[in-house]
């Protein structure tokens, strides 16, 4: 895997427009007041997964799943629901996809709402580059306040479709979670590889349909036959399914 292409610079990383780290947007007006929750408690088999996925960044993981359970729920990027899997179903689930690129890779993550996968893999691969992709203010503000929170250097927040950054940005990997079908996903992902690199799609059970349904839009971007991977089964009661994509000279 090579280092960040020769000639990228970094984006100018989006601007929080929220005036405090309590609130979100005033100008937002879908914003309600919903009650932060105590985050899950990391203990036994989860402990240790958490351990090995990030090693001497475990105090920051727990301090995104801090926020994840708090800010998270209060700006609205994700349902109060979700606090009691927060580790297993989201963080856990979405850092162990760090296993299937090389070190010091470029990565986009398309579509990253509330910094998933694309803050989850910043603190398990802290050898690589990652550029958050995202269209929402909200969700901006909310990823480049939980950014500066943890100090993480490796990530950039860009606020933009992932369409209007084409010709931008180059890198080796893109990722995805629960953006769109693939059908759709693969024309707003495979741009930003500019001909050579993978997309890791997290995907559930749909995967194989989904594959299917794509198959002319794989051929129109000379994709390789995707490949299913499974993430994640050491650590894991649910391992994570990924949908392995190459262009170019990885196919
Ligand atoms: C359902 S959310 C998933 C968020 C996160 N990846 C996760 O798994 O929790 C889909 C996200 O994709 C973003 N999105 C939709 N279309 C996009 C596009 N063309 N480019 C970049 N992001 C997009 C939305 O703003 C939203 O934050």
């Amino acid at each position: 895997m090579s280092s960040p292409r020769r000639g990228w610079s970094a984006p100018p990383r989006a601007r929080a427009r929220a005036g405090t780290w309590w609130s979100p947007p005033v100008s937002d007006p879908s914003s309600e007041p919903v009650q932060s929750q105590e985050p899950p408690v990391l203990e036994g088999a989860l402990r240790s997964a958490a351990e090995e996925m990030f090693g001497d960044r475990l105090e920051s993981a727990v301090r995104f799943v801090d926020h994840l359970s708090s800010t998270g729920i209060e700006w609205g990027l994700l349902g109060p629901r979700e606090v009691p899997r927060l580790w297993e179903r989201h963080v856990l689930n979405c850092a162990v996809v760090g296993d299937l690129f090389a070190e010091g890779a470029l990565v986009a993550d398309v579509g990253s709402g509330a910094g998933l996968p694309g803050l989850a893999l910043a603190l398990a691969r802290p050898d690589s580059q990652f550029i958050l992709i995202e269209p929402l203010e909200r969700r901006v503000a909310w990823l480049d306040m939980v950014v500066e929170d943890l100090g993480l250097e490796n990530v950039d927040v860009v606020r933009a479709r992932s369409e209007q950054v084409v010709g931008n940005i180059a890198v080796d990997i893109v990722t995805a979670r629960a953006v769109s079908a693939l059908k759709s996903l693969l024309p707003l992902t495979v741009p930003l590889l500019q001909g050579s690199g993978e997309l890791l799609a997290i995907k559930g059970r749909s995967a194989d349909q989904e594959i299917a349904a794509a198959a002319k839009t794989l051929k129109r971007f000379k994709c390789s036959a995707p490949e299913i991977e499974t993430v994640g089964a050491d650590l894991l009661d649910e391992p994570t399914t990924v949908v392995r994509v190459r262009v170019g000279a990885g196919r």
